[in-house]
């Protein structure tokens, strides 16, 4: 019933109720194995067959019984080894990949992050490449002095020698690398120069030597697209620019029109190679990017509350805690604990408790939002959260209220004997660190107080 109403409200997938998403696979309609939520969120349903199948297999299956254009077969395989995303979503990264980027383009702040992160990792091959370009460049000038004779030679000498001068300029701030928003703007200038050069000078020297070798404009669009590390948009629009001004200086040189055609085609079909090429090099370094990050967070992230787990706790305490001894404030550490939570777990179940856990861990988080706090899982039920900048009597008041807000979940504890809802403990330090002081001081002070509190009849705060 689900798939015959499904197939009559096709072609728009988008606009079916739940169960008929739920219902049909993507490429042919039949029904699939995935849920509305995964389909709902960017995944691409399969039906049984064509989950069974996979590579090649699957994409001749595809392309041959249901005669999908090159999108589909796209979807289908990009899809399916990226199934696993959706057990770590909600997370930008992850979004993005379920999401897809085949016009190489982010969502808007992790645009800016992959931009800064391509930046940083491209900045050596940039180094060495303008090295190798100017070496490239003056080792041209020997074509020049072999084919083109005086006076004309003179000329392009002074072209060769004025891009040499500009490269040398745009390689020394390359190198010195001292203000990186320069770098993409030197990198196009560089290229731009050695392109628009070399047009001139093959027009120029085509006026005395029909021989003389035009493929050095491909040369430069090749280093454009692969040696630079520009992004595709970028080396597209410096290559047009680069060819525009080839045809131009060659038509106004008087270079006879079929041989400009037949020139002009082999630079635009040499382009279209070096496009493809930096189009999938783009593509992986962007697929790199979000799956680096993506681990990076799941590495640093609790599973079951996506807090910080302990060992990113244990890292960024060694870093805020030289911060504070360099900025001189205090460091408050808050170590709670859930009360009688194994008599939650038998009474409600795992489950239950798991959930509980999460409840507990929102409210953490939410008492950490500033960017040097974080509300930490170290393991179990147990949990911490880390204030920088916070004196001792804060410290408890945050203590306190967190303590209440845990209570005012008003999560049912039938095998309680402190309160009838589940609630916390919480043991408080605060420390301004000094030379020769251990960090580990702050959580055996932060350990005695929850012993303290444990020990005081639990859902209280002891400083
Ligand atoms: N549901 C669930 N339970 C967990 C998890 N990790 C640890 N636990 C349970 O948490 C319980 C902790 O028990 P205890 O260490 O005895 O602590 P408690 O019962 O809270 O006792 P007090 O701390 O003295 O109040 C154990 O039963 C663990 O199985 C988890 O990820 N999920």
């Amino acid at each position: 019933m689900a798939k015959a109403s499904c197939r009559r409200l096709r072609p728009s997938p988008n606009s079916l109720p739940d169960r008929c998403r739920k219902a049909c696979c993507t490429v042919c309609g039949r029904p699939c194995r995935r849920s509305s939520r995964s389909r709902t969120t960017g995944g691409v349903a399969l039906c049984a067959k064509l989950s069974a199948l996979t590579g090649d297999k699957l994409v001749t299956h595809v392309a041959s019984r249901y005669g999908g254009g090159l999108l589909s077969i796209y979807e289908v395989l990009v899809s399916s080894h990226l199934a696993w995303l959706d057990d770590v979503r909600p997370n930008p990264y992850a979004d993005q990949l379920a999401k897809g980027y085949r016009r190489l383009r982010f969502s808007a702040p992790l645009e800016q992050e992959y931009r800064a992160y391509a930046l940083r990792d491209s900045v050596e091959l940039k180094r060495v490449s303008i090295v190798f370009a100017l070496f490239v460049w003056m080792a041209f000038l020997m074509v020049d002095v072999w084919m083109i004779s005086a006076p004309l030679l003179y000329l392009l000498l002074v072209i060769r020698l004025g891009v040499a001068v500009l490269l040398v300029f745009c390689g020394r701030l390359i190198l010195l690398n001292r203000h990186p928003r320069l770098m993409v703007p030197l990198s196009l200038a560089s290229i731009g120069a050695m392109g628009l050069g070399a047009a001139a000078i093959i027009a120029i020297g085509h006026g005395q030597n029909p021989f003389f070798p035009y493929e050095g404009v491909l040369l430069v669009c090749i280093a454009a697209y692969f040696l630079v590390g520009l992004r595709l948009v970028e080396a597209l629009a410096i290559s047009f620019l680069v060819l525009l001004a080839y045809g131009l200086f060659e038509w106004l040189g008087g270079l006879p029109a079929e041989r400009l055609f037949n020139n002009l085609v082999f630079l635009l079909f040499g382009n279209l190679i070096g496009a493809v090429g930096c189009y999938l090099l783009e593509f992986k370094s962007r697929q790199h990017f979000l799956i680096s990050r993506l681990m990076r967070v799941l590495a640093d992230q609790d599973s079951l509350t996506g807090l910080h787990n302990r060992r990113s706790f244990n890292r960024q305490l060694a870093r805020l805690w030289r911060q504070a001894q360099r900025e001189e404030v205090e460091l408050a550490l808050l170590l709670c604990d859930v009360d009688h939570f194994k008599a939650y777990n038998d009474h409600y179940g795992h489950q239950a408790g798991d959930r509980a856990l999460q409840r507990v861990g929102a409210v953490l988080s939410e008492s950490a939002r500033r960017p040097l706090d974080m509300a930490v899982r170290l393991g179990g039920e147990e949990f911490a959260v880390l204030l920088y900048g916070i004196g001792a009597t804060e410290a408890h008041q945050r203590g306190e209220a967190l303590r209440q807000a845990v209570q005012d979940q008003q999560l049912a504890h039938a095998g309680s004997s402190t309160a009838a809802v589940l609630t916390i403990s919480v043991g408080v330090a605060c420390l301004r660190p000094q030379d020769g002081m251990a960090f580990d001081l702050l959580f055996e002070h932060a350990d005695r107080a929850l012993y303290e509190a444990k020990a005081f009849g639990r859902n209280q705060v002891v400083t």
